[in-house]
């Protein structure tokens, strides 16, 4: 049986528009909904199996990209925002009545420092550029998967398109690892 990995690539993954400049955020509640505006397409969408990114009800994964925190703006109703877990690398500021992670800023001294992370599937409009990669796959099990049903995940993942990692995707993490080099003087900054 197919497993619910999430709700926007279930059936196909979305499809890209070049005229998408970027959108609004809604997250779920039915009255004083929280709206952030992001400028611009949005960059490294991917799926996430990991516990702290927010996941609709009954998907093993989340959908989560990133865009420039200045780019990012709260435009309605952000005095229902909360942080998650103001120690984590991501702020995820959360809506305090639905739950749904409205933006997620990196402002810490690291390589995503200017970056926010969103969930595009809660922008109001289509043409996001769809996730091309799930990361932290195995971290499914963290939230209480059992690790017999791993293979047919990764192989249902496999078969849309999104090639399954244990951390982001190799590019990302050389990245990362570019970054971190550079810091330390292992690498010419
Ligand atoms: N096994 C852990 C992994 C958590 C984790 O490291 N998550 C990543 C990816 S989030 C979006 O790609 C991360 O960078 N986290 C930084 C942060 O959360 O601040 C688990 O599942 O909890
Ligand atoms: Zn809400
Ligand atoms: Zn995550």
């Amino acid at each position: 049986m197919a497993e619910k990995l999430h709700p926007k690539i279930d059936n196909g993954l979305p499809k890209e528009s070049a005229s998408f400049t970027g959108g609004t955020l809604v997250c779920a509640c039915t009255s004083n909904p929280v709206k952030v505006k992001v400028k611009g397409q949005i960059a490294h969408n991917h799926a996430c199996g990991c516990t702290k990114c927010w996941k609709p009800e009954g998907a093993l994964f989340s959908v989560v990209a990133v865009a420039a925190t200045g780019d990012v703006t709260v435009a309605e109703n952000g005095d229902k925002l909360k942080v998650v877990d103001p120690s984590a690398l991501i702020q995820r500021h959360a809506c305090t009545g639905c739950g749904v992670h409205m933006y997620g800023p990196v402002e810490r001294d690291h390589a995503f420092k200017g970056l926010s992370f969103i969930h595009p599937e809660r922008f109001e409009e289509d043409g996001w550029s769809p996730p091309g990669f799930a990361a932290f796959v195995s971290s499914i099990i963290e939230s209480g998967v059992d690790p017999s049903r791993m293979d047919g995940i990764r192989a249902q993942l496999k078969s849309i398109g999104l090639e399954p990692y244990d951390c982001l995707s190799p590019g990302l993490m050389d990245y990362i690892a570019t970054w971190t080099a550079k810091k330390s003087g292992a690498l010419p900054a």
